[in-house]
């Protein structure tokens, strides 16, 4: 029997569901008690007992260099368990018009017993739930159930083929039972690791890149409801990983492996039928460029070819490739695609300079003194056409750190795309790259700016010598200048910005992200969004794995 001490801070429901103790025997101690509720203020010392649970020579153990310690950094290593909930300490002082709760959706288990997965993108999802209420602030997070993380849990083995990781093919035969299915999309993970968005109608959908991975939770408990399934026939087996997703509808690109080309669908809230607005033929190479994210403007749908390609073989192939589930083809050339959202026509195709890019920013149409849009501006975090990033995020290579500068530069991207039929588009950075330390990726805007002009924009960025991201940068795209935060040997997630109801200027609101910090703990951060200065932090009960993208959903009016 062990003993550790929490900070009143931590009043917790702590639920240990029986896959997770027998996947995790040789793992984090079990908390016994179910500690009091109240205003975390009012609780004394929490004295929570923990046993440690013999350790047996059971296939699946969790290896100790896998776990969460003091010390070292949280965001490489696997989540401490299945689920959590309760309120936090909070130092500063949180909005008391911050009402509505952050998701964040990320990767946070990456081992099934001693055996280790490779990659970032390969986790099973965990989705984390900061719930903000009148200055108060409730955390909790829980493993999204996939049928992917359900047959690992059971089986005690990987059975889906994960972004680098592959099951023997004698996993999955035993798991689904058919030969067909190996070499087909039923091989593919279902596991919603990467973003996560609340539909117009409410509904709140985790994704992945194949569609099959589509979850739908809910965002009060964080469970699973079930898989959300579209009804119409268009049917494939990827999509883009971010959707655009406003109060009116979901819009998202399809690639096409078979034909090389892109279908752009909208979904209407209230359905799960995608409807086509149009298709546009790849120009280039093999196969279609990957498409993890893609900008829209109030009238085009912007559709990036880029000459980092998807590979078919590379999708059923059970060995890890270089560069995953894709090929670079710079031979292939790089375009990038207009359609009227409208119409599904495209106004314009143009060859630009070689680029690689997972996250569009934001983009907006230039318009002459008539009104109309002579070109449009598109903005991405873009690694200076250099795929060795991709690399950079396995697992071993960001748990190495050891001060050595490794991390790959990048830049704001700004594409010009003119609309004259020109057959050339411009590729610049928007601002010196030494600005945000060459560091530049999971970017977030003011929403009410989408497919607007906008000035500024929130990224992680870097301050060197780093192997990952490790600042928060808000960039003013007009005063080409950003501010940066940061936590030395810390490593902050995501920076999403929330807007203040009834302001008027583009930066009066908030900045959420989530730190993993260099003792092995973390905290919920806020930043003012103009000053770009901390306003307030709360520690977590322990340091959470790094996780993807996040939603804002406000308070409903009552
Ligand atoms: C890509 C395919 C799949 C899986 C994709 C997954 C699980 C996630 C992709 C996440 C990405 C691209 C995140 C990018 C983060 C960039 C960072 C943190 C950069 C930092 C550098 O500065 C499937 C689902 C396996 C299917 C096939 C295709
Ligand atoms: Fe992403």
């Amino acid at each position: 029997m062990a003993s550790i001490l929490f900070s009143p801070a931590f009043q917790a429901t702590a639920i240990f569901p029986s896959t997770w103790s027998e996947l995790n025997r040789s793992g984090p101690p079990r908390l016994s008690s179910i500690l009091p509720r109240g205003r975390p203020q009012e609780l004394e010392s929490l004295k929570v007992s923990v046993e440690a649970e013999p350790r047996v020579t059971a296939p699946l153990q969790l290896v100790e260099t896998e776990r969460c310690v003091d010390g070292k950094l949280a965001a490489w290593t696997s989540i401490r368990q299945e689920r959590w909930e309760g309120e936090l300490v909070v130092e500063g002082e949180i909005p008391l018009w911050l009402n509505g709760t952050y998701l964040r959706n990320g990767p946070g288990l990456w081992n099934i017993g001693d055996y280790n997965f490779r990659h970032l993108f390969d986790g099973y999802a965990t989705i984390v739930r900061l719930h903000f209420e009148n200055g108060r602030l409730f955390f909790g997070h829980r493993q999204i159930e996939s049928e992917a993380y359900k047959a690992a849990m059971k089986n005690k083995r990987i059975c889906y083929r994960e972004f680098s990781e592959a099951p023997r093919p004698d996993s999955f035969l035993a798991y689904v039972g058919e030969l067909a299915s190996f070499f087909s999309g039923a091989s593919l993970t279902d596991n919603a690791n990467t973003g996560v968005v609340e539909l117009g109608d409410g509904r709140v959908v985790c994704l992945t890149e194949t569609i099959k991975g589509s979850i739908q939770i809910n965002p009060h408990t964080l469970e699973t409801v079930g898989k959300f399934e579209y009804t119409d026939n268009l049917g494939g087996l990827i999509h883009s990983a971010h959707p655009i997703v406003t109060e009116t509808e979901f819009l998202t690109l399809l690639p096409d492996l078979v034909r090389p080309g892109y279908t752009a669908v909208r979904m209407e809230p209230g359905t799960n039928e995608r409807k086509v607005i149009g298709r546009v033929n790849c120009r280039g190479g093999p196969a279609p460029g990957w498409v993890h994210s893609f900008p829209v403007t109030e009238h085009y749908v912007v559709v990036p070819e880029m000459p980092l390609r998807y590979c078919a073989q590379n999708l059923f192939r059970a060995e890890p490739t270089p560069l995953e589930k894709f090929e670079w083809h710079p031979e292939s050339g790089s375009y990038v695609h207009v359609m009227c959202k409208a119409s599904g026509k495209i106004v314009a195709s143009v060859e630009v300079p070689p680029f690689v890019t997972f996250h569009f920013i934001n983009a907006y149409e230039e318009k002459d003194e008539n009104g109309r849009a002579t070109s449009i501006i598109a903005d991405c975090c873009e690694h200076n056409a250099d795929t060795t990033i991709l690399a950079k995020l396995r697992l071993q290579n960001l748990r190495s750190f050891a001060g050595q500068d490794v991390l790959p530069d990048a830049r704001v991207g700004r594409f010009r795309i003119p609309l004259d039929g020109s057959p050339e588009g411009e590729l610049e950075a928007a601002l010196d790259p030494e600005e945000h330390g060459r560091g530049m990726d999971m970017c977030s805007i003011n929403q009410a700016h989408l497919g607007q002009k906008y000035r500024y924009a929130y990224a992680c960025g870097a301050q060197r010598p780093c192997n990952f991201p490790n600042t928060l940068t808000k960039i003013d795209l007009v005063k080409k200048k950003a501010k940066n935060w940061h936590d030395e040997g810390g490593v902050p997630s995501e920076p999403f910005f929330v807007a203040r109801p009834g302001a008027t200027e583009e930066d009066d609101g908030v900045v959420i992200s989530m730190v993993s910090d260099k003792n092995g703990g973390g905290y919920a951060l806020v930043l003012d969004g103009s000053t770009f200065e901390e306003i307030a932090r709360a520690k977590f009960p322990y340091g959470l794995p790094y996780g993807l993208h996040g939603c804002w959903i406000p308070k409903k009016a009552s």
